[in-house]
């Protein structure tokens, strides 16, 4: 199967579920994710705002602001293609829609967060596999966003994919420029690939 026809069919199996079945898959995510030892004092999370068959983050968003957390999400880079700046939430954020009708705040320069001042970045994918690959939309947008990471520049960021347990694969095909996941959290467990 190619690569193409792998995102094809995964973004299948995802889109099979009933809205219940997403709600419920992200109740337990959202679960695991506030048990996490990461997430026991307040601190500052890149997020995203899901859209179509992802796992929804709505609840999950709002339940880390309830609990104090400093959220930011991505907005499409006004400059830089194919990159991602990611921007502090308020209850002032004006929001506008990207060129792929995702959701995003405005861009205003006072409130972007370098991913330097998060702990966690929470990622969303289309397949991931038993080794923490991962497979997102085709754009390269999170591949960019986590190659200083991946390089060992930020030193204190845990990224975490976000997904349903029908986008897990026994093994992706893998490109010089992805960057393997060290967890994923879906409703069944939370797949940590550190150790
Ligand atoms: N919720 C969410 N936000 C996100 C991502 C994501 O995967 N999920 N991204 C993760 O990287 C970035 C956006 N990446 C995307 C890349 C392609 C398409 C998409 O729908 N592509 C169409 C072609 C559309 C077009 O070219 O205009 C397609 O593949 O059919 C959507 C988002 C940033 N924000
Ligand atoms: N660090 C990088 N520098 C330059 N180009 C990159 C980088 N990472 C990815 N790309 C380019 O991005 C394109 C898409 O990559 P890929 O199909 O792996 O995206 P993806 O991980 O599925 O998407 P996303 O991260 O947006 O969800 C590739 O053509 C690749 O050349």
């Amino acid at each position: 199967m190619s690569q193409q026809q792998l995102r094809s069919h995964l973004l299948n199996a995802r889109a099979s579920l009933s809205a219940a079945e997403r709600d419920d898959a992200a109740r337990q995510v959202g679960e695991h994710l506030r048990n996490l030892p990461e997430l026991q004092q307040s601190c500052t999370l890149g997020s995203y705002f899901s859209v179509r068959a992802e796992l929804p983050t709505h609840a999950i968003n709002q339940h880390l602001m309830d609990a104090q957390h400093q959220l930011a999400l991505p907005i499409l880079h006004p400059i830089l293609a194919g990159h991602l700046l990611f921007l502090q939430l308020s209850e002032t954020t004006q929001w506008t829609h990207n060129k792929y009708g995702i959701p995003e705040p405005e861009l205003n320069a006072q409130h972007i967060v370098p991913l330097q001042q998060m702990q966690v970045l929470l990622v969303p994918l289309v397949g991931f596999d038993r080794s923490g690959n991962r497979m997102g939309m085709g754009g390269g947008f999170y591949d960019r966003t986590l190659s200083a990471w991946h390089k060992g520049h930020i030193k204190n960021l845990l990224p975490i994919g976000l997904a349903l347990d029908c986008q897990l694969v026994d093994e992706l095909p893998k490109n010089p420029w992805d960057v393997p996941l060290p967890m994923v959290i879906t409703p069944a467990k939370t797949w940590d690939f550190r150790s």
